[in-house]
Parts: C-alpha cells; structure tokens; sequence
C-alpha cells in the first residue's frame, strides 16, 4: 500500500510545482495572520494543481466569512480545522461547506488520542499532530510526538500523521504508526514559512519508499 502525503505552507508556484511533480496527493495552504506562512486565498487561488491533487486550507478556530472566502479564493477541495473547534463546530463546518473536513487533534499523551472518539460522524479525517506549548502556534512548529502512542488504538476515522516529520524520520514513523497518509510542513523548508523544492523532492521520494 502506498503510502501517501500532504505537504503544507505552500504559496509559490516553484514549491507547489516540486509537490505536485513529486507525487503529493495534497497541498496545503495556510490561512492564519498568526503563521508565518499565512497566505491570502487570491493568491493560493493562482496556484495551479492537477484535478487529482486535494488542496486543503488550513484554518485555527475560523468564522463562516473567513472559511467561504478561502474555499472560493483558493478553489479548496477540504480544509483542516487546528484549533478548538467542537465536534458541534466541525460538523456544521461540513454541512455549511460540503467538502472534506479534517480536524487536527493535538498529541502528547495516549489520554489525548481519546479526544479523536468525539468527532466521529462530524469531521472525515482526524490529523494527529504534535501538542504545541501554550502561546505558540497550534502546529507548523516541527514538533513530533511519540508515536508508540497510536500503537493499538482504535481509530474513529480515517486518519493522517503530522509533526516534526522529514526526510531523515519519515520511515520509521510509517513502521512505527502504519500510516498512510502524512502531512509535513517545518520538515521541508529552510526557514519558517520557507519551503525547499529540493526538501519537498526528498520528502516525497522517502515517503513513497517508506
Ligand atoms: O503551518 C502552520 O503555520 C500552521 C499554523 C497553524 C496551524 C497549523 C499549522 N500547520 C500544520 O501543522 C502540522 C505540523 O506541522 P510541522 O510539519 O510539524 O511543521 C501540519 O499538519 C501543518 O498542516
């Protein structure tokens, strides 16, 4: 089974390029000021990508005005929730838009994983990404948990792995979790918010061996 991946924080042509042209089954665009990949969705909108390829806005507690402007601007096809949005907030979330929803779920400890058992019949897919501290950002921050956490979890939804992933841990996060999807964003740029075609390449070729 393939192993497939989302690549996160883009907003050039070159970077959404070397995603596509290295086999990503998504890209990300991330619409939060607070980010230093923060993008407005006009500009995410001019990024072409092939029919195949999902393109997921990322998004920390929006409102409705914030999430219609973006699916429309960006031309989205799902848009991940990274905040602390209810099960009652994802699922009119999904209702309201009728595309993919995903709902990040921040990890450190196995009790948390048990926060995912909410959101089954209201978000498509549970993204575990790494518990970030307080006053920093819900995520993009390279940070990695340990992932022996999911072994033998029942898991509600299909899911993806995210945080602190790269091209030098990708394998053993795929042994270690079985994942089949990954999401990565620090690991492949060269300073916050500064993707690398050459990392992105890298990443892709590691994952699809992994
Ligand atoms: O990337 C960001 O700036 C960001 C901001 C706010 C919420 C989520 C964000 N990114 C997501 O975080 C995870 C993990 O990123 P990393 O690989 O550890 O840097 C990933 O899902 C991004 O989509």
């Amino acid at each position: 089974m393939p192993t497939f991946a989302k690549i996160c924080g883009l907003s050039t042509p070159e970077t959404v390029s070397a995603a596509t042209r290295g086999g990503a089954s998504h890209v990300g665009f991330v619409f939060f000021p607070k980010s230093p990949r923060d993008i407005v969705p006009e500009q995410a909108g001019e990024l072409v990508t092939p029919e195949a390829v999902g393109r997921i806005g990322v998004f920390v507690d929006p409102d409705d005005a914030l999430l219609l402007h973006a699916v429309r601007g960006a031309r989205l096809t799902g848009v991940q929730l990274h905040g602390d949005e209810s099960p009652e907030r994802v699922a009119a979330v999904k209702a309201r838009l009728g595309i993919e929803v995903w709902k990040a779920v921040p990890v450190r400890t196995r009790a948390d994983l048990d926060a995912a058992k909410l959101y089954r019949g209201a978000a498509d897919r549970i993204l575990y990404d790494a518990k970030t501290p307080k006053g920093t950002l819900p995520g993009g921050m390279g940070l990695r948990f340990d992932w022996k956490l999911l072994e033998g979890f029942g898991h509600p939804l299909p899911w993806a792995l995210s945080g602190g992933l790269d091209v030098a841990n990708i394998a053993e996060a795929v042994r270690i979790t079985g994942t089949r999807l990954v999401d990565v964003s620090s690991g492949v740029e060269r300073a916050p918010g500064v993707k690398d075609v050459d990392k992105i390449a890298a990443f892709l070729q590691a994952t699809a061996q992994s």
